[in-house]
């Protein structure tokens, strides 16, 4: 988190990387710290450009990212719309840039993300149940809070523009309450706010899915994910803590289309080797869209932990040829393109399924840079049917099963507060069906990978223990030994990467720097 003081439009400026909570672990401090030269020049910059402008023009400039933060949470809130996909469009609309479209783009996610947190204080703060306010009214709270707690916004700064936010876009009486609240949330800075909540918690799990803004019945699954994957339960708050710390992009350079030493792919990217997997660079500041390798398709932004088990996928021995592989859930197709690079490195094709068509299209576009022939065919439908029509057709299977995402909450800040319990049933039973169906689809000495990017133990352990109940014709490999075998021999040699004593294989954020991706292997025996 960066304090801007000294500011004299009374904000910050920070990017995506502000480091948010306690207890988070220390991981890429020394790219932080580079990040903190960044953002110091861009402050000295922006300082000397500030003070050319007349007062009302500061403000009016200052409104327009508050209020681009307004619009976008009412529309999370109200069209269940997606903040990463609202955000960037309306900025540009706005021409709202640089340090303005930082400031608005760190304050509506970091309070997407810390909602929870900031309902809790808030609760203490305003004299009736939170769930009576309008919603416009506590979006803007909500917003006050984060300048106050997550920014360090000087607070004659936060609650006078935040006041003027609510005048404009709520009313003049919700206002003066908005005043009122927010001189509340000021008198006690983020640390004493945590330690009332903690001791206000009926107990210590209640205690951290408040302070860490978790649901929770998120905060439970993820607890009981942890002991089922024999790891101590004891990591939970660093888990709740790396879920709200934005991640770095991170890209993959598809084997034989680019790699890190192709110059003329990369621009000036500012690039860093990823830390597992042998495709993956880690992207200093947080735009990818003007690299060349990315706008070629060579290259795309793919978590760590996605690479890492489709390598695991593609580097597992099977029995027999090689040359088919099915990817069964391809949409957006992200994993789609690394396993067609790599099948075309050995003369392989790839059929990419996808039950959502306008998703299909974006598997199409993300496989446009293969050579010809490598993608047989890019198809539109159900993949549950797929082993009962092609039965044994296949080599290798990808099952990327649709999931509750917990895995990824990082990426998501309003994803956690839209999930519900009652989503599992729906969809666990959906991966039963899709494994089941890859299973068939693959033929005897061939291999399955099912990967999820949740590590609830109802989506993973028990989905895989339920279809392989049913069947005799199926064993469990060993993912560990698979991902081991795929990752980077510096990683290899110097940091070996913790993954347990399962035959699966769960990673987590705040072990791995990676979304918390499953990955179960299998092999088709008869
Ligand atoms: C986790 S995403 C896959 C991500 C993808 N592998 C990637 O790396 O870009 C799951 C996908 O499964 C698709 N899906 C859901 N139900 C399906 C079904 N019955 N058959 C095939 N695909 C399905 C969803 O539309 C979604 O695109």
């Amino acid at each position: 988190m960066s304090g801007y003081a000294g500011d004299p439009d009374g904000r910050g400026g920070q990017g995506r990387g502000g480091h948010e909570g306690r207890g988070g672990r220390g991981y890429g401090d020394e790219r932080r710290s580079s990040a903190g030269r960044q953002r110091s020049a861009a402050r000295s910059r922006g300082a000397r450009s500030t003070t050319s402008q007349a007062p009302s023009e500061r403000r009016k400039r200052t409104d327009q990212a508050r209020t681009a933060a307004f619009d976008v949470l009412r529309e999370v809130d109200e069209s269940d719309a997606y903040a990463n996909l609202v955000l960037p469009p309306l900025l540009r609309e706005r021409r709202i840039r640089g340090r303005d479209a930082g400031f608005a783009t760190e304050l509506t996610y970091g309070t997407l993300r810390l909602r929870g947190r900031y309902d809790a204080i808030l609760a203490t703060c305003v004299d009736r149940p939170l769930s009576g306010l309008d919603g416009a009214l506590l979006d803007v709270l909500r917003l006050g809070a984060h300048q106050l707690l997550g920014m360090r916004v000087p607070v004659h700064a936060a609650v006078s523009e935040t006041v003027g936010l609510a005048r404009n876009r709520v009313g003049a009486g919700p206002a003066q309450m908005v005043n009122a609240v927010l001189r509340r949330v000021s008198e006690r800075t983020l640390d004493e706010w945590l330690s009332v909540l903690e001791k206000e918690a009926p107990d210590a799990l209640s205690g951290l899915a408040s302070t860490q803004s978790h649901p929770l019945w998120i905060a439970r699954a993820l607890r009981e994910a942890l002991a089922g994957n024999g790891r101590a339960t004891d990591e939970i708050g660093d888990l709740l803590a790396a879920d709200n710390a934005a991640p770095r992009v991170t890209l993959v350079a598809r084997p034989g289309l680019t790699d890190a030493s192709d110059e003329d792919a990369w621009g000036d990217a500012d690039l860093v080797a990823g830390r597992w997997a042998p495709t993956a660079l880690r992207l200093e500041g947080s735009d990818p869209s003007g690299i060349p390798a990315i706008r070629d398709g060579l290259a795309g932004v793919q978590d760590e932990g996605s690479q890492l088990v489709t390598l695991a996928l593609a580097g597992v021995p099977v029995d027999g040829a090689d040359s088919r592989w099915l990817d069964l859930c391809a949409g957006p197709g992200g994993k789609a393109a690394l396993l067609a690079a790599l099948a075309a490195q050995r003369g392989g094709k790839l059929v990419a399924n996808e039950v959502a068509p306008h998703r299909a299209r974006l598997v199409a576009r993300a496989l446009a840079a293969l050579p010809e022939g490598v993608v047989e065919e890019v198809r539109i439908g159900d993949g549950r049917e797929v082993g009962a029509e092609e039965p044994g057709a296949y080599d290798r299977v990808l099952v990327d099963a649709p999931c509750t995402g917990l895995g990824a909450l990082r990426r998501r800040p309003e994803s956690r507060w839209r999930r519900t319990p009652s989503d599992l049933a729906a969809l666990t039973g959906l991966q039963r069906e899709l494994l089941a169906s890859a299973l068939d689809a693959v033929r005897p000495g061939g291999v399955v990978a099912y990967v999820t990017c949740s590590p609830h133990l109802a989506e993973t352990q028990l989905v895989v223990a339920d279809v392989l109940k049913k069947r005799d014709d199926v064993e469990r490999l060993d993912a560990p030994a698979a991902v081991r075998a795929v990752v980077r021999p510096a990683a290899r040699e110097e940091d070996e990467i913790p993954l347990g004593e399962r035959d699966d294989v769960q990673l987590w954020p705040h072990v791995h720097g990676t979304d918390a991706m499953h990955l179960t292997l299998l092999r088709r025996t008869a």
